[in-house]
């Protein structure tokens, strides 16, 4: 098992068509919703004021990882900041 901070700002170039986007967005909701119920894409939260989203993975490697965020049908229009994430020595649970 291996957590993974990832930030995903996403920018839609605005002469895209807009039915071309709308179904990117679709498919997008799909594939998160679906890596969701697995229990991979394990939080989900928009950045107040931004189209970013802050997520947490809970994946068995980096290579899992990538596979994941490369099939993200927002990737060609997304940057991406990922961290490994371990227990910290304090942690009580
Ligand atoms: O809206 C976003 O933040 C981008 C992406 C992440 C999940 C999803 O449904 O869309």
């Amino acid at each position: 098992m291996a957590l993974f901070h990832v930030r995903m700002d996403v920018h839609i170039p605005h002469d895209l068509d807009p039915e071309v986007r709308a179904q990117t967005v679709a498919r997008e909701k799909a594939y998160s919703q679906e890596l969701q119920r697995s229990g991979k894409w394990r939080e989900l939260w928009r950045i107040v004021g931004q189209y970013s989203n802050i997520s947490i993975f809970d994946v068995e490697s980096a290579d899992e990882l990538h596979e994941i965020l490369q099939g993200l049908p927002l990737f060609p229009y997304m940057d991406m900041q990922v961290m490994a994430l371990t227990r910290h020595p304090s942690r009580i649970d």
